[in-house]
């Protein structure tokens, strides 16, 4: 699976938050860095539909994913989880994960509930979700985004607010999902250590454009990569 981004961009009035990104993901775990307000969620936001972008397209193996009405591209395969939670409190465990697969639609191919919830390990499919732990919600939150066929999955800073152990767990769980289910992720990540080990290639973003990409530990040894972080101007 490979997603190739080319000239991307959108404008809010006079700000641009992506601003003519050319970027390809090729396959795996892929992380997506930058410091706040680089343009991450709405590169997101757009390969999901929420946000149109003014110029740009975005490709998956030859598919023009941006073509395609955003419900239809759930339905194709495109998968995301959100800064802010989408469970619903009041039900159980197994009944937001049967809304993702409904919301999907088309047929119940793929794997099912105890499957997932076992990619994640997270125990308890009865249980209401408003009794879970954050951590809990968030396994199943990546389980949802696992319903179906999912060919991109999109993760949104699954690891904010874990604590370092549970954020390795999580890891585990997220960096084996290229291979059991044939997805290419890309992951929004703030926490450098964990790129680093799990992410194979990761792209930065700063100002709305692209700083580099490429292997994980050649990205994080850049200094550009440094500056962008460190508030400096990129060279
Ligand atoms: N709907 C909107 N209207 C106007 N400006 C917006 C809108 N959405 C985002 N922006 C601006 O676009 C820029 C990029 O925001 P974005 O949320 O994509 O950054 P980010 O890299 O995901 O940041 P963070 O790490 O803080 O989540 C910011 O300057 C933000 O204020």
């Amino acid at each position: 699976m490979k997603l190739e981004i080319s000239d991307l961009t959108v404008r809010f009035g006079g700000v641009k938050p992506l601003d003519g990104v050319t970027l390809t993901f090729e396959s795996g775990l892929c992380g997506l860095i930058g410091p706040n307000g680089a343009g991450k969620t709405t590169l997101f936001n757009v390969l999901s539909g929420f946000v149109r972008p003014s110029s740009g397209a975005a490709h998956v193996n030859g598919t023009d994913l941006l073509a395609l009405p955003a419900h239809r591209r759930a339905r194709w395969g495109l998968r995301r989880t959100f800064q802010q939670e989408q469970l619903v409190a009041e039900l159980s465990v197994g009944a937001n994960l049967l809304l993702a697969r409904d919301h999907l639609a088309a047929g119940t191919a793929g794997a099912n509930a105890a499957e997932l919830l076992e990619f994640v390990g997270l125990a308890g499919p009865d249980r209401p979700v408003g009794g879970l732990t954050l951590f809990e919600r968030r396994k199943l939150e990546l389980a949802r985004s696992l319903a179906g066929t999912p060919k991109i999955v999109l993760l949104d800073e699954p690891s904010a607010g874990l604590s370092e152990a549970e954020s390795m767990e999580l890891a585990g769980a997220m960096r084996a999902v290229p291979e059991r289910f044939g997805a290419l992720v890309v992951l929004i990540e703030h926490d450098m250590g964990l790129v680093g080990e799990i992410c194979g290639t990761t792209a930065v973003l700063d100002f709305g454009r692209l700083v580099t990409s490429g292997p994980t530990a050649e990205v994080l040894n850049d200094d550009r990569v440094r500056a962008a972080y460190l508030g400096e101007p990129v060279a």
